[in-house]
Order: C-alpha cells, then structure tokens, then sequence
C-alpha cells in the first residue's frame, strides 16, 4: 500500500472532495494542503495573480514536511494538493517512501463551471488560464493513477482503493 496519497490536479477538480473521502475510506488522517498556504499566497490568489514557483516553494516545503511526518510515523495519510508540476511531485516523493498520485483530470469547461460556480471561495475563476498553463499531467514514471474527474466522486474513491490495494 501507498504511505501517502496525493491528490493533485488544478483549481475545481475536486481534490477536497475525492481526498477528504479518501481519507475516510483508507482511515488515515487528512492535509487539505490550502491550509498550509502562506497568506500572501492567499491574498495574490484572491487579488488575481497566479502563484509563481517561489510563492510555492515555501508551501511545498510545509506539505512535503507533513508528508514525511506521515510517513516516518508510519500512519499514512491523504494530501489534497494541486502539486501540477513534476518537480513539485519530486519533492514530496523524496520526502517520503511510497508516496503515490490520484491526478483528478479535469476538462477546462467542466472546471470553468465548478470554479465560477464557487461562492465562497479565495481562488478566482480567471486563475484557471494559469493553472491549466502550469499542469503537468501524470507521466508514466510517476507512481499513481489518472482518473476522469468528472465521475462521481465515490466512484472515483472506489477506483483509487482497488488499485492501490492491487499493489500493496
Ligand atoms: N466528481 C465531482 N463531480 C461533480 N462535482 C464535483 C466533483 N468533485 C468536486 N465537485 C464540485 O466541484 C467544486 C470543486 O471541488 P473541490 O473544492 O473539491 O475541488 P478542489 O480541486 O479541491 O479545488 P481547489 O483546489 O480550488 O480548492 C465543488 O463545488 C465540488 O462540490
Ligand atoms: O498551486 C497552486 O497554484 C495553488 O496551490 C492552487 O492550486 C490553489 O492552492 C488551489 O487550487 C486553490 O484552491
């Protein structure tokens, strides 16, 4: 069994939503990695900038640190975290054995709706350029599985736990 599993994909894929029952289902604690922004990341989200890869450096470093707590401590866990670029999923793979990717691929009209449909929320819609532009999807050297974004969430948990109780 994966050590840690890390959700990834842009802004509206459904991260929260798939990691937070993950998380439930395999009975590991949950990092919804938003809470681990700085606030000036928050804040140029809110005001309309894109984070660039020095605004995430900081914040990868939090998550990669929680990462490798889970994973020292032998508990596990489930990471919401949109970690786009390879180099990103490089650091938490070397902050922790058996760290492994659920990358919730989402079609850009579908995340359009979602993200504009979002009320309460710090990340505007017109971010979803930058996020798009910055994606990194999955490779096959990667550890992990691609998933349609689009299917019902519990559908997409259920996937997720059969394959990774296939390769433990
Ligand atoms: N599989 C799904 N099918 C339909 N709607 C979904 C699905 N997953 C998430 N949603 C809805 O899409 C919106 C975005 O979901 P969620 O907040 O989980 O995404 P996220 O990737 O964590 O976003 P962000 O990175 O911006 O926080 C929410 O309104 C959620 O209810
Ligand atoms: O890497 C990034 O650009 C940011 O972390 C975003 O992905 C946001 O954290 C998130 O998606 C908004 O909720």
């Amino acid at each position: 069994m994966p050590s840690v599993v890390v959700v990834m994909g842009v802004s509206g894929s459904g991260k929260s939503t798939v990691g937070r029952l993950l998380a439930q289902r395999l009975m590991v604690p949950f990092l919804e990695a938003d809470d681990l922004h700085p606030a000036a990341n928050r804040a140029k989200m809110a005001a309309g900038h894109p984070l660039d890869d020095e605004d995430r450096r900081p914040w990868l470093m939090s998550v990669a640190d929680w990462i490798r707590r889970a994973t020292h401590d032998g508990q596990g866990g489930v990471v919401a975290c949109s970690a786009l670029k390879h180099e990103y999923r490089d650091l938490f793979r070397q902050a922790g054995a058996g760290v492994w990717f659920l990358y919730l691929a989402l079609d850009r009209a579908t995340a359009d709706r979602r993200v504009a449909g979002r009320m309460d929320h710090f990340m505007p819609a017109r971010l979803l350029d930058s996020q798009y532009a910055d994606l990194e999807p999955l490779r096959p050297d990667e550890p992990g599985l691609t998933v349609d974004a689009t299917a019902d969430p519990r559908t997409i948990v259920d996937e997720a736990v059969r394959t990774v109780r296939e390769i433990g």
